[in-house]
């Protein structure tokens, strides 16, 4: 079964709703120019409500060291996912678990990045979407993706109507999906997310 991360949950509801319909981690956007950000004092009000066996991933865009030292001594996140231009050096300064994501068109070589940020925990592909970070809702050409021993996860315009071609095209270990289960940006629907992950377990 191929696990899925909701992410730019905004709601102590929505995390208690991903859970229910089955998610394996929930993501908490830490990029205060997204409108899906979370304060951290939300964002602690939302992990409490978060059931055992599901991860908390925070997302973070290019933020300084100090912001996500900030984050994280008061919130218990599982994973960080750095979307920005982070160097691996800045990505492991933490000693926490991290996912690389590296923002694509379509088919790429993806042995440079596995071994430029070799302790990440895997890499997670979104679309390259000129002036925008990722939150798009936009896909790019899906492809076989590779055996690199390290896991790979897909993002970027997935939703209900897409996810099984794009999990049958490009096989990865997860899929991360935000605007595609939304009724507006921040405000996520809970019967597309059920939705969602039905059609995956269809597969
Ligand atoms: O969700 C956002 O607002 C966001 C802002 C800045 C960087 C990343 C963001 N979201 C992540 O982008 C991908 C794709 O999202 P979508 O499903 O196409 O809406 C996903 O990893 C989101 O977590």
């Amino acid at each position: 079964m191929v696990r899925v991360k909701i992410c730019g949950l905004t709601q102590v509801d929505d995390i208690r709703a991903a859970a229910r319909v089955g998610a394996d981690a929930i993501g908490l956007v830490f990029y205060e120019k997204s409108p899906r950000a979370v304060s951290i004092d939300q964002a602690r009000k939302m992990l409490q409500a978060l059931p055992p066996f599901v991860s908390s991933v925070g997302l973070f865009v290019n933020a300084d060291s100090a912001r996500v030292e900030q984050v994280l001594e008061r919130c218990p996140l599982d994973i960080l996912q750095f979307h920005g231009d982070e160097t691996p050096e800045f990505c492991r300064r933490f000693g926490r678990p991290y996912l690389k994501v590296l923002r694509v068109s379509g088919e790429t070589d993806l042995r440079r990045p596995l071994d430029d940020y070799g302790d990440a925990q895997g890499l997670l592909l979104d679309c390259a979407v000129p002036g925008q970070w990722g939150g798009s809702g936009q896909r790019f050409a899906w492809w076989r993706l590779p055996e690199l021993g390290k896991p790979l996860i897909l993002a970027g315009g997935l939703q209900a109507d897409n996810i099984q071609e794009a999990v049958r095209i490009a096989q990865p270990y997860g899929v991360d999906v935000s605007s595609g289960v939304e009724r507006s940006p921040g405000s996520k629907d809970h019967g597309k997310m059920a939705e969602f992950i039905a059609r995956l377990q269809g597969l």
